[in-house]
Parts: C-alpha cells; structure tokens; sequence
C-alpha cells in the first residue's frame, strides 16, 4: 500500500477537532490565519525554493541567500506586509541570514541602548534595509566573558572622537553574524577608556563598509571566518572576523541609553515607527571627556541579549515540531518486521520503544510552545515594570530566559537528532530534511549565551533565592514555590560557600528548576478554556507525557532524594506507557495541527501525503551525481585502477 492511502488512514483515527487545535498551536484564531496565508504564499513562489540547497558550494550558497534576502524583502514592500506577516515570511522562507541579526540584533540594540537623537539618526535607515548592521561583541578569545573583551574604545578629548582598537589577535571580532561579508555598520562592544581609566565594556555603531562600493573603511579588516558545521544549513551566514586599527568614530556614536525593553518594531511600509520607550540614562561620555553612570542596574545593558533568548525559547518548538512531524509521519509510513500470512509488516510507530522516543518529543514540542508563549508574556510585563522604574522582577526574567533558552535550546537540539535515528537509515540523506535541520540549529545551544554559562547564571540565581529563605524577602513567582521546600531552608547557611565547586550539581539544580517551569506553565493552559472537541483531552495526555517522562528519566534523583517510593515509580512508568497508547491514534493529526507545508519542512520523509518511497526514488536521480551514468574521474582513477596489472605476488 502507498504511504498516501497510509496516512489518510490514520488521519480518520483522531478523537480531536485538528482544526481547533491547529488554533491553540498557532496562539490565536488570527495568528493561525495569518501565519497559513504567509506559509503558503512562501511556498508557492519559486523564489523561495529551497530543496537544491544542499547541492550548492559555500559560494553559490551565499549569493542564493543574498538574492533571496532581496527577494524577500521586495514581496514584504510591495505586498505591504505588516511586522507580523514579515517576522511570519522571515519564518517560512527558512534560510539564515545576515537578515536575522539586523532584525533581531542590531535593531533592537539601538532601540534599546540609544539616545533619541541615535534612534532619529540610525533607525530610519535601518528599517529601510539602507545600512545593514551586524551585533559584534563576541571576539576570537572572548564570547561567554563579556566583562573580559580586550576591544578598546578610548576617548579622545581633543577631537571629541572614539578610537576604536583591537590591541591584540585575540581582540579581534570573531563570530558575528552578516558581519563577513554584507554588514554595513555594526553595533561594536569595547571597553571605554576615558582619561586613561577604564570603565567597562559598552556598544558603539561603528561603519564598516562604503556605502558607494562596499569596500572596508580604512582601518578595518574584515571577512568571513569560514565553512561552518553541515553542508549548506548555517553556511549561509556570512559569520565575520574584524579587526580595527585606531578607527576614529563620532562621540555620538557611543550607545548612551538603556531602554532595550521594547519589542522590535517593523512597519509594513518601511517608514519610522518610534515605540514608546524607557528613557533610562545608564552612561555617557561628555565632550570635556567625563564619564557618568546613573544608578540603574548596569545589567540592563545585558537587555538586547534578553531578548533575543526569548524569541529562541519560542522559536525551539518550531524546530522540534518540525522534526517530530517528520519522525511521527515516516513512523506511520514505515514498515518492518511482524508481517502475518503475507499482510503488510508492522508500521514502525507501532513499536513501544519508537512510542517511548517519539511521543516525548511531541510532547516537549506543544509544552515548549506553551512556555514560550508564557515567557513572551513575562518580557511584556517585565517591560512594562522598568517603564515604571520597577526593576525588581528583572532578576527572574533574566534567569527564565536564560534557563530556559539552555533547556529548550538542548532538548530540540537532541530531539532533532533523535528524530533522524527514529528515520532509521533515510533519515540520514539530505532529503529527510533532518541533517540540515539539526546542523542550522544546534549552534543555538552556544550563542546568545553558551547553554552551561546560563544555567549557571540560573544556579546564582536559585541560590542566592536559598540564601534569604527566612527573612523578610519572600520568594514571589516562579521560586514562591522554594518556600515550599522545607529542605531548603536547612541548606540556607551554606549557599555562598563553595558555588565553583558544587557548580556541576548547581546546574542540575536549575535544570530541574527550569524543568519545573516548562510543566506549570502546560498546567496552566490547561486550566484556560480550549474549545474544540477532544482538544483539551489531548493537551492533558501531553502535559501527562511531559510530566512523567521526565520523572521517569530522573527517577535516581527523585528517589535517593524520598520525593518518591520505588512503588510510585513504578506506577509512573505503566500511566507513562498506557499514555502513549493514548497517542498513538492522534499522532498523525497531532502532528498535522503545525499545519507545516511540504515547503517548510523540507522532508521527503515528512511529507503530507506520506508517499514517501517514489519521491525517495525520483529524488535520488536529481543527485548532480547522476546526472551522467559514467562517473567524471572514471577515465582518469576507476579504470586504470580495474586494468592495473598485478605486480605484488601477495595481492
Ligand atoms: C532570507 C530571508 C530574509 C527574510 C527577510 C525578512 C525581513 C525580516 C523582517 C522581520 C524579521 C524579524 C526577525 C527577528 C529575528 C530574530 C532572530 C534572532 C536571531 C538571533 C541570531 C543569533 C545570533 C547570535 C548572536 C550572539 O551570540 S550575540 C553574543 C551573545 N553573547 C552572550 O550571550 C554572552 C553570554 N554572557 C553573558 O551574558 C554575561 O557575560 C554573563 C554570563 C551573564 C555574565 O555577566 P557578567 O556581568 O560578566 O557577570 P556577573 O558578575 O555574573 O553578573 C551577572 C549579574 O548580572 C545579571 N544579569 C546577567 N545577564 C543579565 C540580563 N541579560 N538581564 C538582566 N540581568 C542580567 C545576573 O543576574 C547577575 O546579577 P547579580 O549580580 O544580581 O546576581
Ligand atoms: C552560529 C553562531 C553565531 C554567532 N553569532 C554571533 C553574533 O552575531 N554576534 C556575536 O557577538 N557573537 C556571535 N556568536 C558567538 C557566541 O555568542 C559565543 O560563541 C557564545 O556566547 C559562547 O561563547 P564562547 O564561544 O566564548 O564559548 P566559551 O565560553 O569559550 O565556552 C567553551 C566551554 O567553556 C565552558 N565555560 C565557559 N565559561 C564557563 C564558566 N564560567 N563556568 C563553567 N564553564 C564555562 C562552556 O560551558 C563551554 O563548554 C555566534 C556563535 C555561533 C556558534
């Protein structure tokens, strides 16, 4: 039987309203609207093509980017596509880009850290895509350390100007993304010397290339770092190295402002949209050559990173999904073993082990989703906080999104390459999609905070929490629970004492602290009202997954700590297996609910119809390798190696 008719099949299986639930996927009636539209119309223009990608050296790879960023930017224009729609093409086009890092970085780095008078200066020609910039703090001997970067910004009194230097190879820029080869300007991080006195590390837009022919500046070198993990995949990306010698800069161009609490604003007609912002003075350098620092938390000039750690959070359940969708079509399509009387073998998502690996990764792909919707609502109330000088919950956003961008980033990461062994042998080819997929995004567990740097920071966090159980501070939000924990409080005296030495616990600690969170905030929407017939039944038996999956793999910790009896374990493990049983029916339609096309998942072996072995048969013959029968290099090493005539007696 073909895998079309296949499918359909198990698609009459499900007990749920796919329609409802495509809805709650999506976060609103209209979200899913809008985000159909945009995935479709990506899809059905041959300008987004994507399925050659694989195919292309470094260099055609990156001007096929270039054309499709211009492309992409053209249908945004001349269609009048709103911020929404645009951040939805940006999506479904599906190809790293020096696009991501002006949007996502550079933007909102001069929203959040500039004066007005930069906004006014910088921000129309950036939405307008007339400078492009890249986010260069990370250098060649520094990411994670960002106090420790060796770039200087020295003041020069006499000409009211910034030199920009890199003393040392180490100090050279190393990482950021557009950078290589396209960034115009980029949003420098160096540390400011005024009157021969260092006082820390801050960001300067400092112009790299001519705005008439594209060539560096005098005093820069710059270019690409080189082949990156993967074919194509993240090799589109011009990831740059840059060194300045004495590069003077404008006075104002030293970000002087701290309001990066704002969401990125990009109008449909390419025209200024100034937020409201907080207008909150965090250092400036005057012309006389005085440095002054207000008394607002310095970390706010750490607010850029917070928000781009939200949007991962939230983009990690699309990765996922978009693995699992793959892996639980392939899985209903594939046959092995268990044939009776010469009917069909067994589908393979009919195994117990292929339901145990599969089903928790459905289910981590809808709770991600649920928490990342939940964490975009804390950045909003964060936000709306500091406006009103309340700086106290910035504490918590920061260790949710950092805790949350390492958990989420690293069990997509891993769910990804789960979901190619669960393909078995196909999910291997570059047609299954799942190679690229895991190449393009595994370097999301190291940038935008190296994921053990973060749980780290979550560690402090939760200790220092510990550390004032029983005074007058009571633990509100996502730590009230710790009062809760009588344990805690015994353990209260100890917590500064030997953090670098318990720091590999520390990290299992916020693990299952930020575990914690991914499961409360699924019960959560549980208890909102979901329409749809069976919708919310389903989400039960996920969270129910979610929950007791993770109990069940921790269960070492949960029992040696008596939080429960070996019986309890055993009673987790038969609900988690009568659970997937559950599934099974509804995994087809589970998986249909993220509505993907064809065109985004980008997987032979995920493909809707579930035909899966013609389109792996036509495919193979697309190979450039096959586009002759006889190999080139068959006349110069095949055949003179088949006509060689024995001259060693052993052989
Ligand atoms: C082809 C298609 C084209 C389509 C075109 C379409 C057009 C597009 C239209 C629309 C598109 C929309 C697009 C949106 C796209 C969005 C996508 C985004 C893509 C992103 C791409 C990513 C690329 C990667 C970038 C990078 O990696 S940038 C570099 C990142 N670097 C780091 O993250 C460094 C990590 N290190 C740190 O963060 C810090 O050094 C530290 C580890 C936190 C330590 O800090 P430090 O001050 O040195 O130490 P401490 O003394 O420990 O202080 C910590 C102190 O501060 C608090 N803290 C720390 N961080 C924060 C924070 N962020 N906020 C608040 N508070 C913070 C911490 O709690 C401590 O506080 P206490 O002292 O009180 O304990
Ligand atoms: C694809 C990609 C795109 C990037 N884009 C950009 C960009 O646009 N702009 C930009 O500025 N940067 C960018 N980066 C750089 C990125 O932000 C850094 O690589 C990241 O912050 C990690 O820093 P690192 O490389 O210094 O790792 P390191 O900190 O050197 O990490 C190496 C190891 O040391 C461990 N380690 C480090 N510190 C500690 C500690 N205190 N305690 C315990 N263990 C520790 C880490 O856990 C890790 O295992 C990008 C990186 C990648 C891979």
């Amino acid at each position: 039987m073909e895998g079309v008719d296949h499918l359909a099949h198990e698609r009459n299986k499900s007990e749920f309203d796919v329609d409802a639930m495509k809805i709650v996927w999506a976060g609103s009636p209209h979200a899913f609207v809008v985000s159909d539209r945009i995935s479709k119309l990506v899809a059905s223009d041959p300008g987004f093509r994507k399925d050659n990608r694989s195919t292309l050296s470094r260099k055609e790879l990156f001007k096929n980017t270039l054309r499709k960023a211009a492309y992409a930017w053209k249908t945004i224009i001349d269609l009048h596509l709103s911020e929404e729609e645009a951040a939805k093409l940006r999506f479904y086009v599906d190809e790293p880009a020096f696009t991501d890092v002006h949007w996502g970085m550079f933007i909102p780095a001069i929203k959040g850290q500039g004066t007005e008078e930069q906004q006014q200066k910088w921000l129309p020609l950036a939405y307008k895509m007339q400078i492009i910039g890249c986010y260069a703090q990370t250098e060649l001997g520094h990411g994670s350390n960002v106090q420790g970067l060796e770039t200087t910004a020295t003041f020069d009194p006499q000409t009211d100007e910034f030199i920009i230097h890199s003393p040392t190879l180490t100090s050279s820029k190393w990482w950021p993304g557009g950078l290589g080869k396209v960034a115009t300007h980029a949003i420098a991080y160096a540390l400011l010397i005024v009157g021969g006195r260092e006082q820390g590390v801050h960001g300067f837009i400092v112009q790299l290339r001519s705005l008439e022919d594209h060539s560096p500046l005098p005093g820069m070198t710059v270019g690409d770092i080189g082949m990156k993990f993967g074919n194509g995949a993240y090799n589109a990306m011009d990831n740059g190295v840059l060194r300045f010698d004495h590069v003077r800069i404008p006075r104002n161009q030293m970000l002087m402002r701290c309001a990066q609490y704002t969401c990125l604003c990009m109008p449909s007609d390419a025209k200024l949209i100034l937020e409201p912002c907080i207008l909150i003075r965090v250092s400036q350098v005057t012309c006389e050559g005085k440095y002054k620092q207000s008394d607002v938390p310095r970390q706010l000039v750490y607010g850029a990173m917070l928000y781009v750690r939200q949007t991962i959070v939230a983009d990690a359940s699309c990765a996922l999904s978009r693995a699992v969708c793959i892996a639980t079509r392939y899985s209903a399509v594939r046959r092995q073993f268990g044939s009776q009387n010469g009917g069909p073998e067994t589908q393979v998502i009919d195994y117990k082990t292929q339901q145990s690996r599969l089903f928790p990764l459905l289910a981590s792909a809808y709770a991600f989703r649920f928490v990342g919707e939940w964490l975009k609502w804390l950045y909003a109330d964060v936000t709306q906080r500091l406006q009103a000088n309340d700086f106290s919950t910035l504490p918590e956003a920061h260790a949710c999104t950092a805790g949350l961008k390492s958990l989420t980033t690293t069990a997509t990461a891993d769910g990804i390459e789960e979901c190619r062994k669960l393909c078995g042998g196909h999910g291997y080819l570059c047609s299954s999609g799942l190679p690229e997929l895991f190449a393009v995004y595994v370097p999301a567990c190291t940038y935008e905070g190296e994921n053990t740097v973060l749980l780290l920071q979550v560690a402090r966090f939760l200790m220092k929490t510990v550390s004032q159980l029983g005074s007058s501070k009571k633990p509100v939000g996502t730590i009230a629970y710790m009062t809760r924990v009588e344990h805690l409080m015994q353990c209260r005296c100890g917590v500064q004492r030997g953090f670098a030495e318990l720091s590999a616990d520390l990290v299992e600690a916020a693990v299952a602290h930020c575990q914690l969170l991914v499961v409360s905030k699924f019960i959560e929407k549980l208890q909102q009202e979901i329409p749809g017939k069976g919708v919310k039944q389903q989400l039960e038996v996920l969270c129910n997954i979610y929950a007791l999956f993770l109990l069940h793999k921790h269960q070492g910790d949960f029992l040696s700590t008596g939080c429960i009896t070996p019986k309890h374990a055993a009673l987790a493990n038969d609900e988690l297996r009568s659970l997937y049983s559950q599934v099974r029916p509804n995994a087809i339609a589970l998986v249909d609910a993220f509505n993907y096309t064809d065109h985004y998942l980008g997987s032979i072996l995920g493909c809707y119809d579930g035909n899966v072995y013609p389109k792996l048969y036509e495919a193979a013959w697309k190979d450039p390798l096959n586009e002759s029968v006889v190999p080139d290099g068959y006349h110069q090493y095949i055949r003179p190696l088949l006509k060689q005539e024995i001259r060693t007696a052993r052989l």
